[in-house]
């Protein structure tokens, strides 16, 4: 369903009648220091009767005729002489921007037009106008005709629906709602709405500007099924629409009723409900949220991708959601049943990365107590592996890497031979491989490899629309997570954050929302609080990393070279993990989650970077 409307400037333009769409560009005109002989050959070569004259900038200066010439030929004017002092300067061009309804009809054939400089830029014949005219017309019609059938169909679904203006104010219910409601339409119309429909929560998405689908709602003794539509235009909400479904609801409660009777008695069998693998809840392009042309796009490509077994390179900034995209992929894929594995190859320290990747054989490091274990492929056999961050892999590990592609086979560090592995391998960056191919920091070929089907997640400032309905998802998932009554958020706020940068987009969003949740004790988070908690907070941020970033030179310069790859190495990792602890509202737990390591060790590596003054 769509959550904007369509609105009749896209089916009919007023500037379709203005004179610069209309005009002629392809003209003649003369210069003023035309001679009279030369204007003379001019009508004679051209079969024309009047010309305009301007001046060597193109200026407009009026207008010659063929009787102008003869006048002055007949006044024994020389030839030689110019044609400035015969050109009729008393001639009134037209403005482009003009409009065709308002200077019709032409008094003459053909009308000089003229832009805010006066600066001669087209002409306008008498069929130039007849075209411009009868094109509005087609159009009108074709409007008309679309008015009629919305009319028709609006008038006669069964859906009850109800539009109503950015104060609440009704401005169009059908049939189906007033027969429904018992109301007469004439007397609805111009009535705010919460006078013509009980228990409405139209006028409160006027003021949150965020979409409710689906919501059950008590109405004339029967449940119904309601969608509140704001609609958006320019950053500003002009109206809503309510839409009503009568039907299904009572079917929808017998459906759930059987499926509760059957989970009591323990019984899925019946009902063929596939239960996840893992502990995590199974994402799928339902949790993918967003209406923007580019966000469907890029899910129809994926879904289609995810019915191959092709690599695929998934490619966007940080937080766009090339991770939950994978995982929707991997759910949709002939691989879901099998192991969905991610390795996230910036946040690995390089020395560790081949043995994560590819595992080891028990007693393949030298006076390491360690038993052998599977590496990441391994685990991924008949799933998907997700390598994250790919830009970010080392090149030596990314020849590694395309030899497993190409022979789908692993070999432990320490092994002596290679174990085939089946699995499906979705990688994903936020770094610009073919840039990155050119100055030799990835590797061509395998570039080519992983790119085999490139899927792109646009940033969300592309696609502000899709805001709000984040803000609406998010607002209800966060606060059912933390079992707190679902908060309101005023509709400045929701428009601050379609106009804020998020620099990292959703993911960024998301964190935002929750520090709201958190921070505000009220039902509502106002403008202030997005204020005050967001754009106010986040300001002091990237100032403590420069003066830390400053420091850090000074120190590394009293180091021997072998210390400072070392300080450089540590300083790098640190920097991840504190990135990572940012991005997850200082959640540590949460963090560690991320960085693929247990919390203690999230906790032991911040203590010896302390230590170390890192
Ligand atoms: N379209 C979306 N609808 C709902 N949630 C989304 C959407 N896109 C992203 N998210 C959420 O935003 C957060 C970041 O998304 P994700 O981890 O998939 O981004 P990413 O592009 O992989 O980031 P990075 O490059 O930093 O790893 C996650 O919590 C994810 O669930």
């Amino acid at each position: 369903m769509r959550d904007h409307l369509v609105d009749h400037d896209e089916l009919f333009q007023q500037e379709e009648l203005e004179i610069g769409r209309r005009m002629k560009t392809d003209f003649d005109a003369l210069l003023y220091s035309t001679t009279l002989k030369e204007a003379a050959e001019f009508f004679i070569t051209t079969k024309l009767n009047e010309v305009s004259v301007v001046d060597h900038d193109r200026h407009y200066l009026g207008e010659l005729s063929t009787a102008m010439v003869m006048e002055a030929v007949i006044q024994g004017t020389p030839l030689e002489e110019t044609v400035e002092l015969y050109y009729d300067s008393t001639v009134e061009p037209i403005g482009f921007h003009e409009i065709l309804s308002d200077i019709s009809p032409l008094k003459k054939a053909s009308v000089p037009v003229v832009n805010h400089e006066n600066i001669l830029i087209g002409m306008l014949t008498q069929s130039d106008v007849l075209e411009g005219f009868s094109q509005t017309y087609q159009k009108l019609k074709q409007l008309e005709n679309t008015v009629e059938w919305f009319h028709i169909s609006y008038d006669n679904i069964y859906e009850g629906i109800v539009v109503v203006d950015e104060n609440g104010y009704v401005k169009m219910i059908n049939k189906a709602y007033c027969s429904y409601l018992g109301i007469d339409r004439e007397w609805a119309i111009g009535q705010h709405i919460i006078n013509v429909i009980e228990g409405t929560r139209l006028h409160i998405v006027l003021q949150t500007g965020i979409p409710e689908h689906n919501q059950v709602q008590f109405l004339k003794g029967q449940e119904v099924v309601a969608h509140r539509i704001p609609i958006w235009k320019n950053n500003k909400i002009i109206g809503g629409i309510g839409i009503l479904v009568f039907r299904g609801v009572s079917e929808l409660y017998r459906i759930f009723d059987k499926i509760q009777d059957l989970l009591n008695k323990n019984d899925l069998k019946h009902l063929h409900i596939v239960q996840p693998k893992s502990k995590d809840e199974r994402i799928t392009f339902n949790h993918i949220i967003g209406e923007s042309k580019s966000i469907i796009h890029s899910k129809y490509l994926a879904r289609r991708a995810a019915k191959s077994p092709a690599t695929i390179l998934i490619t966007g900034e940080s937080g766009v959601g090339k991770e939950i995209f994978t995982k929707a992929i991997h759910s949709m894929s002939s691989y879901q049943e099998g192991p969905f594995i991610s390795v996230n190859c910036s946040s690995i320290p390089e020395h560790l990365l081949e043995s994560e990747l590819f595992g080891y054989e028990e007693g393949a490091f030298t006076g390491s107590r360690r038993k052998g274990k599977p590496g990441k492929f391994l685990l991924a056999h008949k799933g998907t592996i997700f390598l994250d961050e790919i830009g970010d892999m080392p090149l030596e590990m990314q020849a590694k890497i395309l030899r497993v592609l190409q022979e789908r086979e692993v070999e432990p560090v320490g092994g002596t031979k290679p174990i085939s592995v089946d699995f499906r391998l979705i990688a994903a960056t936020n770094r610009p491989l073919q840039e990155m191919v050119k100055q030799n920091k990835f590797r061509e070929d395998l570039y080519y490899r992983l790119n085999v089907i490139p899927i792109y997640i646009p940033p969300l400032r592309e696609r502000k629309e899709d805001i709000p309905l984040l803000i609406g998802h998010y607002m209800k998932t966060i606060c059912q997570k933390h079992r707190i009554p679902i908060k309101d958020i005023s509709k400045e706020t929701v428009s601050a954050m379609m106009n804020y940068e998020w620099k990292g987009n959703i993911r960024e969003l998301v964190n935002a929302l929750e520090r709201l949740i958190a921070l505000v004790d009220g039902p509502v988070i106002h403008y202030n609080d997005f204020k005050s908690y967001i754009l106010e907070w986040n300001l002091s941020l990237p100032q403590m990393e420069t003066q830390e970033s400053l420091s850090d030179i000074d120190k590394m310069r009293e180091l021997s070279p072998l210390e400072n790859i070392k300080q450089a190495e540590m300083k790098k990792e640190k920097e991840l993990y504190l990135r990572v602890i940012r991005e997850e509202n200082g959640n540590k737990t949460k963090a560690a989650q991320r960085l693929g390591i247990c919390r203690a060790t999230l906790y032991n590596k911040l203590q010896e970077f302390k230590n170390k003054d890192i």
